[in-house]
């Protein structure tokens, strides 16, 4: 048996997996609170990530009704970028700074230029900063915390933090290292003279994690963690990755030829790449994948979150929320929303704050703002597709995940704006899955990560959706719209 973890940012969901029975056994999930702040500040207590897994941990394996001794490893997947700093005691000098944190805009944006603008960033790192990488929250906390900043003993990412707890083990691997800003994505290596140039009174041979491989081992469980959650000793933690690397894992993304399209609290696009990435554009992280290779991400901060707060304006829940969408027709009458409640990653606008247009007397129904805003936050993601190019432009098929992967009319919505086939992965939480594979890929040597994601990733067939014909040629209008009012509103090429 093996357990998949995945820290996301509304909640840490747990799956157990047996290998050998090709089953995914159960699912569960815990929420966790989101401390939310003026100037984009957006934070969470690490100590709740554990709270969460405890609690979603002993649901999953009660549910799937396996003996906990049974299982040989697990794998934690996690929201990328977060900083959790720790003091040498192991406790976190100041709540994890997330990826969705905007406040450190400014600090991003001195770095860049003492990088050398986004040239520089390309040569040193092989991917451009960004506001919401850990790079700037570290600035920023120098800034403006000294104290807690004086007593920094280690930096991880949140999987990282949950691998500490697991193991005591301060270590960390490639694909989630790269969006920490302070990591070369060619060479897989720490950038200690960029990490210095942030935080000089740190020393990066301390401060940062040692990387392991992604096939190796992060450590063993604690005996005090294995008596608590009732697992044997020697159980193996995987080094996991960043919830989009394992999510590209549990969608069978591992090889080129398929996107995976994420609608959780933020949207991602990405596709597997055997070789580094040097995009176009600037805003297409070349992270490195944790399964070994490439993956090329674009990432919109605002699409869960912004239905959601349409949503919950109208004290909807989620069924009656997919009523509305459906009373309206595409294009909401002529409603666009640009959704950017806490400004925007792709495209860069991290001070944005979200525009309502062309509402007038008629059209300004519950429906039409709640079709607006799902539509606008899938517009944002087929603007990064199209930013990925080539790589995404091959792909015959999106496989869809993410908690706005639930509704049929948004699985539709993606297939028609994108023009290509959509369908979801069996299971809830496809990080989830995929840290277990990379679990079982780390303990169970005579399996490849292949055979595994072919026994494990099933698609759902029922999710299909394939584009039709009328509905892409109407999106094409409204998405040229949504397009002209980025360009009006933030002076962006439409
Ligand atoms: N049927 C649905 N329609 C729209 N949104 C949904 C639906 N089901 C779940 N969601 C939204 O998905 C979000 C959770 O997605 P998830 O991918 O788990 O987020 P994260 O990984 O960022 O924590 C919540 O905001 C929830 O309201
Ligand atoms: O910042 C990014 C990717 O670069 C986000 O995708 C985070 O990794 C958070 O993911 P979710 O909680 O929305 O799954």
């Amino acid at each position: 048996m093996y357990i998949g973890v995945d820290c996301g940012t509304q909640s840490t969901k747990v799956v157990v997996v047996d290998i050998d029975g090709e089953a995914i056994l159960a699912e569960a999930s815990r929420p966790h609170r989101l401390v939310e702040g003026a100037n984009g500040r957006r934070e969470q207590q690490p100590e709740e990530w554990i709270e969460a897994f405890r609690g979603a941990f002993e649901e999953a394996v009660s549910r799937a009704g396996i003996a906990p001794r049974t299982v040989r490893a697990i794998g934690v997947s996690g929201q990328q970028h977060g900083m959790v700093a720790l003091d040498a005691a192991g406790r976190p000098v100041y709540p994890a700074k997330l990826w969705c944190d905007t406040e450190t805009a400014a600090h991003n944006a001195a770095l860049v230029d003492r990088l050398g603008g986004a040239s520089g960033c390309l040569e040193k790192l092989g991917l451009v900063l960004q506001t919401g990488y850990t790079a700037s929250k570290l600035a920023w906390l120098r800034d403006t915390n000294p104290e807690a900043y004086r007593r920094i003993d280690t930096v991880l990412l949140p999987h990282d933090y949950l691998n500490y707890w697991l193991t005591g083990e301060r270590v960390a691997e490639a694909g989630d290292a790269s969006g920490t800003g302070y990591f070369d994505t060619r060479s897989r290596q720490w950038c200690r003279d960029v990490f210095t140039e942030i935080a000089p009174e740190l020393d990066p041979a301390r401060v940062l994690p040692r990387l392991i491989d992604s096939r190796e081992p992060a450590g063993t469980l604690r005996p005090a963690v294995a008596l608590e959650l009732g697992l044997g000793e020697g159980v193996l933690v995987a080094s996991g990755g960043g919830d989009n690397m394992l999510g590209a894992i549990g969608t069978g993304n591992i090889a080129p030829g398929i996107v995976t399209l994420s609608l959780g609290t933020s949207g991602t696009v990405c596709a597997y790449s055997p070789d580094p990435v040097r995009a176009e554009s600037d805003m297409v992280a070349n992270f490195c994948a944790s399964h070994g290779g490439w993956l090329p991400l674009i990432c919109t901060m605002n699409v869960t979150s912004a239905s959601t707060l349409v949503r919950e304006l109208f004290a909807l829940d989620l069924a009656a929320f997919g009523e509305r969408l459906a009373a309206a027709p595409i294009g909401a009458e002529g409603v666009t929303v640009l959704p950017f409640f806490n400004g925007e990653r792709v495209p860069a606008l991290p001070h944005a704050t979200a525009s309502f247009l062309g509402l007038d007397s008629r059209n300004l129904t519950q429906a039409n703002l709640c079709r607006a805003v799902v539509e606008s936050a899938t517009f944002g993601l087929r603007y990064g597709l199209e930013l990925l190019g080539p790589l995404a432009a091959g792909a015959s098929q999106i496989r869809l995940i993410g908690g706005g992967a639930n509704s049929p009319l948004w699985r539709q919505m993606v297939a028609d704006v994108t023009a290509t086939q959509v369908i979801c992965p069996q299971v809830t939480d496809a990080a989830a899955l995929g840290a277990a594979l990379q679990a079982a890929w780390c303990e169970r040597r005579d399996f490849s990560l292949a055979a595994l994601c072919e026994r494990l990733v099933h698609l759902d067939e029922a999710s299909l959706a394939e584009p039709k014909a009328t509905s892409v040629r109407a999106y094409e209008t409204v998405y040229a719209r949504y397009c002209e009012a980025l360009s009006a509103q933030h002076g962006l090429p439409a």
